[in-house]
């Protein structure tokens, strides 16, 4: 789910408890399973809309608006559609089979360039995260599972309660630290979140900590002053290492569709995100946002989140993802 730059401290990560209690389910299936409920947003009962099995403008219409309405955006359907009418106008495509192939290659065009895992550089001790997105968007069960997968890789992980605005948040962070059984460093509410990620970090630079994850508050990305806040976060933790943070991570509730796309432009702007999650992609999110992003962004998507477990999460694999929304092994 992530690799290793330099010398690895450690071997890389062994498959974890939950993926070896889901037996031989492949990250297909599983995705499968929880995208959209099961049932694909994209293909179903395409084929009724070719009763003489040939694919014309109605199909092709109806197929843009499904990308539209899945969230992948007005701009980043048309300019698949535009590719796939060329085709047809070739005589390309025929049948359902060719004409959900071209889809996938369309699709896959777009998303696999953003596939890529976070790797974490052992030059750096620690390895800083630093975890950005609205309130609610899922920040602090991702540093969860996150604090899982790279504890069960061997690698000590330390966590640091940047959300001093809400004592719940604290709370919240507190209880995953003790279920991972990692240190949390936290202050009273209403503390400096800046000097919260400033200690964690000396903390964990004097205790040789291989991962820091700063947890930060979510307020209203249209409220200036939380990306004012983020960035003195970020400038802080500079003047310990200056390539702090190594990631910046942003988290994004997949279901608010092209809602997400806009804090991602913002974020990104104020912060320079190296890395996006998406979380909440087993609820009713259709999960073409992920197109959006990666085609408009282009920023590299690193996991999605399918659940509330610590177990529902998974690297982002392109191909992995284009066949459980197209239903196809
Ligand atoms: N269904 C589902 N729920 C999720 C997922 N990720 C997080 N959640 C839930 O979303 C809610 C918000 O998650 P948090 O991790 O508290 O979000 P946050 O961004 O830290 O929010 P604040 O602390 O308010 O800033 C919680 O109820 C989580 O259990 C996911 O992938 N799927």
């Amino acid at each position: 789910m992530f690799g290793f730059k330099s010398k690895p401290p450690t071997p890389p990560p062994a498959p974890s408890a939950a993926e070896q209690s889901e037996g031989s389910l492949s990250l297909f299936q599983r995705l499968r399973a929880k995208l959209n409920r099961g049932d694909s947003w994209l293909t179903y009962d395409l084929a009724n809309l070719i009763p003489g099995g040939k694919i014309d403008e109605n199909v092709l219409e109806e197929l843009e608006m499904r990308l539209i309405t899945a969230d992948v955006g007005v701009e980043t359907s048309e300019r698949i559609l535009s590719a796939l009418r060329k085709k047809v106008a070739r005589n390309e495509l025929d049948n359902l089979d060719a004409l959900l192939e071209a889809l996938r290659e369309e699709l896959m065009d777009i998303v696999r360039p953003v596939q890529g895992q976070m790797v974490i550089d052992s030059k750096y001790i620690p390895f800083v995260v630093l975890v950005v997105g609205v309130n609610g968007a899922g920040k602090t069960t991702t540093i969860g599972k996150l604090a899982r997968i790279i504890k069960a890789a061997e690698m000590k992980v330390m966590l640091a309660a940047g959300d001093t605005f809400r004592a719940a948040a604290v709370e919240q962070l507190q209880v995953w630290g003790q279920r991972n059984d990692v240190p949390v460093i936290a202050q009273a509410t209403g503390a400096d979140p800046a000097a919260v990620a400033f200690d964690a970090l000396q903390s964990a630079q004097a205790r040789k900590f291989d991962v820091l994850i700063v947890d930060t508050a979510g307020r209203l990305h249209t409220q200036s002053n939380l990306m004012d806040e983020l960035k003195k976060v970020k400038r802080v933790m500079g003047r310990i290492d200056p390539d702090a943070p190594h990631e910046v991570l942003l988290v994004l509730d997949a279901s608010q569709g092209q809602n997400a796309l806009q804090q991602a432009k913002l974020f990104h702007e104020a912060l320079g995100v190296t890395g996006v999650v998406l979380t909440k992609l087993d609820g009713t999110a259709k999960g073409g946002i992920v197109f959006a992003i990666a085609s408009e962004l282009k920023l590299p998507i690193r996991y999605l989140g399918v659940g509330e477990s610590v177990e529902d999460f998974v690297g982002f694999e392109a191909a992995a993802f284009v066949d459980a929304l197209l239903k196809r092994e």
